[in-house]
């Protein structure tokens, strides 16, 4: 994504898509646009690479998560990942952008698919948890004399208990603002999108 960036952005082109490995580590680019300049640190995305994300938090102004639209097996890894850096202190108040790639593939799944899916994710881990702390009260529970009630009907009534998962007001703020958008670092489609995105976010955090 960073090397279409530069290609479509710069005078130099960056590297063609067949050249590209996997990132180990980092890499760097920077782009000018009207009055700023935007110097981006791509980060690679391997499970060994996260752990040196985070010491770039401190350092940047906004972030945008790449992920693959296409890999749908890894979708539950990527929203595992994705909701760490979501909840990242010091990624707060960071403008966060999620930018679901590969759309030129058929197979990859729309923004509003992506959308759902991580809304998906989110409500079954609630539920996780909200069946978890239920058996911690139960076993808390075990000892005490119990009434067991069935209905008339012999159907045990299951009750659904949603009990709402505190997160505090700034996650709930950053998930009704989470902006995702589509994009494709093959064909270039949404990649302006995305610049503008960060153009727009990192102009408006100056004024602040
Ligand atoms: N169809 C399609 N393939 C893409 C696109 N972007 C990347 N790929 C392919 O996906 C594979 C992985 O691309 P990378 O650029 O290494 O992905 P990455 O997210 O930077 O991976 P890390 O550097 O390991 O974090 C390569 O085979 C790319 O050619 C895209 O927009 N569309
Ligand atoms: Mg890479």
């Amino acid at each position: 994504m960073l090397e279409k960036i530069k290609t479509m952005y710069n005078p130099t082109p960056g590297m063609p898509p067949e050249k590209i490995g996997p990132t180990v580590g980092q890499n760097i680019g920077k782009i000018s646009l009207p009055s700023t300049t935007l110097h981006f640190f791509d980060l690679g995305g391997q499970r060994d690479i996260r752990s040196i994300w985070p010491k770039y938090y401190d350092e940047c102004h906004a972030v945008v998560f790449v992920l693959d639209a296409c890999d749908q097996a890894r979708l539950s890894e990527t929203w595992e990942v994705f909701d760490e850096v979501l909840n990242s202190p010091r990624l707060l108040n960071l403008p966060l952008l999620l930018l679901a790639n590969k759309q030129d593939n058929p197979t990859s799944l729309s923004v509003a698919e992506i959308r759902e899916s991580f809304d998906a994710w989110q409500r079954a881990r609630a539920n996780r948890e909200a069946e978890n702390e239920e058996a911690t009260n139960k076993d808390k529970g075990k000892g005490k004399a119990k009434e067991i009630v069935n209905n008339a009907e012999g159907v045990s009534g299951e009750v659904e208990e949603t009990q709402p998962h505190d997160d505090g007001g700034a996650k709930d703020e950053r998930m009704a603002s989470l902006d995702v958008m589509g994009a494709s670092a093959l064909e270039g489609t949404g990649v302006r999108d995305a610049v503008n995105w960060l153009y727009i976010r990192v102009q408006n955090a100056r004024k602040m």
